[in-house]
C-alpha cells in the first residue's frame, strides 16, 4: 500500500471535523489479578484503574494528571488498546473497540500512536533512528510517496532534527533529541490520536519546554488531538484544553484549563496545584500557600472505602468514608466528585465534624490555605444565598406580575363579556 507524502504543514487528521467526539471511555476499569500458590488462585487484584469516563474532542489536548500510582499509565495503554480491559467500553470515532483482536486493531494501530516516558529505553540502541521512524510503515506494509528514507528525513526536520543524521545511533542524542525521535516515529503513520505517557519527565527541565513546545506546535501544524499524561500540573497547565485529575483509578475532577486553575473545586486538585511555582515577580515576596499531601497513596489492591481521598483529605468527614461522591458537574464545564468541594457550596452541608484525619492533615495545610478555604466557602455561600434571594425575587416579581396581568385579563375579560352580555341584551330586547 502507498501513502501519500505529507507536506510539514499539512492536516494530517483524515475524518474527524474539530470539535468532534473522537475517543469515548465509558466505565473504563483495569484490575490486575493478583495471583498466588502452586495453582495460581486469584487472591485479590490491583484496581489499578476503577471506573472512569471521559471524552476527548477531535483536535483538543486533554492533560491527566495525579501522583504516581494512580493509574494514569494504565489508562493511557487501556485507550491505546495496549492492554485490554477488565470492563468498560472505549470507543474511537463512533465504534468500540474494546475487544478488539490484532487483525481488527491494525488499522487502528496508525490512527492512535503512544509517546512513552523514557527516551532511553524506549528507543532500541541497535537500530539508527532511520530504521526506528521507519518501523511502523514497515509494521504496517504501507509505503509512503517517495519511499521511507525520504519520509522519515522529512519527519526528522518536522521534529526539529537534522535529516542527515538519519544512519546514527540513539545513543549519538541527548535525551531531549531522543524525544524528538520518539515523538517522529509516532507522527510517521499519520495518527488522529497522540497518547504521551510522561513525555518530558525524563528530561532536563530547561529541555522540557522545547519537547512541550514542540508538541504544541506540531498540533497547530498537523490537527493533532493528544491525551498527555503527567505527575503534576506544570507540564500540562499551559498544553492542555482540559484537564482530569486521577486519584487511585478514579477521575476525581474534570474540567477546562481555565475553571481547573481559577477555582479548582476538588481538594486534591487545590494540593496539586498548590506545588506548583508559580513564576509571577508580583507574588515573589508573598507568603507560599503549600498544601503539603501527607503519606503516599494508599494502595490500589483495597482502597479507603467512600471518598478514596479521605485518609488524606483536610476536609473529610464521616459522609467522606462512607459514601463515595459521584463525579458531577457543579459548574459548566467543570465535573467533580467531592461532598466537601473547594469554590463552590458544600454537598452534605449537614456533616461537619472534621475526622480525625482530616484534623491531622489540616495542621500540614498552612493557615493560609485554611483561611482562604473558609473565605471562599463562605464567599460561594453568600453568592449563591444572594442568587438564590435573587431569584425567588424574581419569581415573585414574574408571580406577582403574572398574576396582575391574570387579573387585567380577567377583569378586561369580565368587561368584555359584561359589555358584549350589554349589547346582546338590548339586541335581543329588540
Ligand atoms: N502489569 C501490572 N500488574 C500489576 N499491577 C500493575 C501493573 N501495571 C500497573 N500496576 C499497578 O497499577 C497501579 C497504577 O499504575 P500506573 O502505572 O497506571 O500508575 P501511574 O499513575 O501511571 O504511575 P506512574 O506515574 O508511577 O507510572 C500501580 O499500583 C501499579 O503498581
Amino acid at each position: 500500500m502507498t501513502i501519500p507524502a505529507q507536506s510539514a504543514g499539512a492536516r494530517l487528521t483524515k475524518d474527524a471535523a474539530p470539535g468532534e467526539t473522537l475517543l469515548k471511555v465509558t466505565g473504563l476499569q483495569k484490575h490486575f489479578p493478583i495471583r498466588k500458590g502452586l495453582l495460581q488462585r486469584q487472591v485479590g487484584a490491583v484496581r489499578a484503574v476503577d471506573g472512569i469516563d471521559f471524552e476527548v474532542k477531535s483536535g483538543e489536548t486533554l492533560g491527566v494528571v495525579g501522583e504516581s500510582g494512580c493509574g494514569k499509565s494504565t489508562m493511557g495503554r487501556l485507550i491505546t488498546r495496549l492492554l485490554e480491559p477488565t470492563a468498560g467500553q472505549v470507543e474511537f470515532e463512533g465504534k468500540d473497540i474494546t475487544h478488539l483482536g490484532v487483525g481488527g486493531m491494525r488499522p487502528l494501530r496508525r490512527d492512535v500512536q503512544m509517546i512513552f516516558q523514557d527516551p532511553y529505553s524506549s528507543l532500541n540502541p541497535r537500530h539508527t533512528i532511520g530504521t526506528i521512524i521507519g518501523a511502523p510503515f514497515k509494521l504496517q506494509n504501507v509505503t509512503p510517496e517517495g519511499g521511507v528514507k525520504k519520509e522519515v528525513q522529512r519527519l526528522l526536520s518536522v521534529v526539529g532534527l537534522n535529516p542527515e543524521h538519519y544512519n546514527r545511533y540513539p545513543h549519538e542524542f541527548s535525551g531531549g533529541q531522543r524525544q524528538r525521535i520518539g515523538i517522529a516515529r509516532a507522527l510517521a503513520l499519520n495518527p488522529k490520536l497522540v497518547v504521551a505517557d510522561e513525555p518530558v519527565s525524563a528530561l532536563d527541565v530547561s529541555i522540557q519546554a522545547q519537547v512541550v513546545n514542540l508538541l504544541d506546535d506540531l498540533q497547530q501544524e498537523l490537527g493533532l488531538t493528544y491525551v498527555i499524561i503527567a505527575h503534576d500540573l506544570s507540564v500540562v497547565r499551559h498544553v492542555s484544553d482540559r484537564i482530569a485529575v486521577m486519584y487511585l483509578g478514579k477521575i476525581v475532577e474534570l474540567a477546562d484549563r481555565e475553571s481547573l486553575y481559577k477555582a479548582p473545586m476538588h481538594p486534591y486538585t487545590k494540593a496539586l496545584m498548590s506545588a506548583v511555582p508559580i513564576p509571577d515577580p508580583r507574588r515573589r515576596n508573598a507568603k507560599s500557600e503549600r498544601i503539603l499531601l501527607k503519606g503516599d497513596v494508599p494502595s490500589p489492591i483495597s482502597p479507603p472505602s467512600g471518598c478514596r481521598f479521605h485518609t488524606r483529605c483536610w476536609k473529610a468527614t464521616q459522609i467522606c468514608t462512607t459514601v463515595e461522591p459521584p463525579l458531577v458537574e457543579l459548574k459548566p464545564g467543570q465535573q467533580v466528585a467531592c461532598h466537601h468541594p473547594e469554590n463552590f457550596e458544600d454537598q452534605a452541608p449537614q456533616d461537619t465534624v472534621l475526622l480525625t484525619a482530616a484534623k491531622e492533615a489540616a495542621a500540614l495545610v498552612a493557615d493560609e490555605v485554611l483561611a482562604e478555604s473558609a473565605e471562599t466557602s463562605a464567599a460561594v455561600a453568600a453568592e449563591v444565598e444572594t442568587a438564590s434571594a435573587e431569584a425567588e425575587a424574581e419569581t415573585d416579581a414574574e408571580t406577582a406580575s403574572a398574576e396582575a396581568e391574570a387579573e387585567t385579563d380577567a377583569e378586561a375579560a369580565t368587561d368584555a363579556e359584561t359589555a358584549s352580555t350589554e349589547g346582546e341584551t338590548p339586541s335581543k330586547e329588540k
